[in-house]
């Protein structure tokens, strides 16, 4: 049987190299056809410059990815949109738009869903569905842009699934994005989120990639991670600070924090201390969210005024903090949630 054909976005110009080589095709038509891939076109006839035979072989194992707006929400109070899109299978995912006074960054999605269960998070439910390709990462970008007719400056990988659990992937997203004939977006412009999978924090660290790394922590101690993240039960909180000092001694880059503040939960007094101990002396900025609810949680946010005093406390004890900006809150804010209201499916359960 044929093997099925191969979204063409899907290939990095060290790829198309092998595949020059492979049909004895020159190998500065390798990046040729990588250029064409960002310039905009729907068709591999489309490319010009590149001799027919040669054409006629991408055509026969590849396609030209392209991903439908299914549904597009634009936020009254803000500008913000939050676009479903609909893969080539007809998987749903979400990708959110969001303009800053330093340009247009786009908050991604690195998988169909998530299995990683977090008690907070509505990209979970229903569990993982499927892995996203570079191609299809890719392909959210370039449609977004196309939409809204501006070049997309920055890039967060925050929106559903886990980057890490998605690692070969998302490292070829990455050289894909920084190309300059591909997206040509620096490594400075963009973050990816983990939840903490401690090897591939160490992995990244060895790549120096110079872009931002996100840890979602959400709690100072194992105790309350474990309630809330269930990847808790397999790294502990300390080993993920060490894989932190790791990173942060190859790339000499600034870890951000994530700390969703759940009322009752990891908003206490106390926990801000251990917090601020636990990152003592790390080279850390913490961002503060009051989480948003969804319906599926019994988790309430917590008071400004307790998101506040934590922020306090950080201070004092000189750690940097923001609270983060809530954008497109009346759009369905929380990460997934436009999606899980748009396909009905059970709740999968995480496999730690
Ligand atoms: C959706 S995750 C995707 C990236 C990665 N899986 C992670 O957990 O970091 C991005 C961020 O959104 C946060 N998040 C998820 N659901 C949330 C909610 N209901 N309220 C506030 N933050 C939430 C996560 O904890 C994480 O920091
Ligand atoms: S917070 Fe991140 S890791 Fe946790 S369930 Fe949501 S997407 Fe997955």
């Amino acid at each position: 049987m044929k093997a099925a054909k191969k979204n063409l976005r899907d290939m990095t110009v060290s790829d198309l190299e092998g595949l020059c080589t492979e049909h004895e095709v020159q190998k500065f038509r390798a990046r040729q056809v990588f250029k064409w891939l960002y310039k905009g076109i729907k068709s591999i006839d489309e490319m010009s410059d590149i001799p027919l035979d040669f054409r006629n072989i991408l055509k026969e194992s590849f396609y030209i990815g392209s991903i439908e707006i299914e549904k597009k929400f634009l936020s009254q109070k803000d500008g913000t949109v939050k676009y479903l899109l609909k893969l080539k299978d007809g998987n749903i995912i979400e990708s959110v738009l969001m303009k800053y006074g330093f340009g247009i960054s786009v908050c991604l999605s690195t998988q169909v869903g998530c299995r990683m269960g977090c008690s907070f998070c509505a990209s979970t439910i229903g569990g993982l569905i499927r892995n996203l390709t570079p191609g299809e990462v890719i392909d959210e970008v370039l449609t977004m842009q196309e939409d809204c007719q501006e070049r997309i400056s920055n890039i967060v990988l925050m929106g559903s699934g886990e980057p890490f659990d998605n690692y070969a992937n998302i490292i070829k997203f990455l050289k894909i994005v920084n190309d300059k004939d591909g997206l040509n977006i620096g490594m400075r412009h963009i973050t990816l989120s983990t939840c903490g999978l401690v090897p591939e924090i160490i992995k990244l660290g060895d790549l120096n990639l110079q872009l931002t790394l996100a840890v979602s922590l959400h709690a100072p101690n194992d105790e309350i991670r474990r309630e809330i993240m269930p990847v808790a039960n397999k790294y502990a909180i300390n080993d993920i600070i060490d894989a932190c000092r790791y990173y942060i001694n190859k790339t000499n880059r600034r870890i951000t924090f994530e700390y969703s503040m759940i009322k009752g939960v990891n908003d206490g007094i106390d926990n801000a201390y251990e917090l601020a101990e636990l990152l003592k002396g790390l080279l850390c900025h913490v961002n503060l969210i009051p989480i948003n609810e969804i319906e599926e949680s019994k988790h309430k946010k917590s008071h400004m005024g307790r998101v506040n005093e934590f922020k306090k406390i950080l201070e004092n004890k000189g750690i940097e903090v923001t609270v983060r900006r809530e954008l497109g809150a009346d759009i369905n804010a929380a990460c997934g949630q436009l999606r899980k209201n748009y396909v009905s499916n059970n709740r999968g359960e995480a496999r730690f």
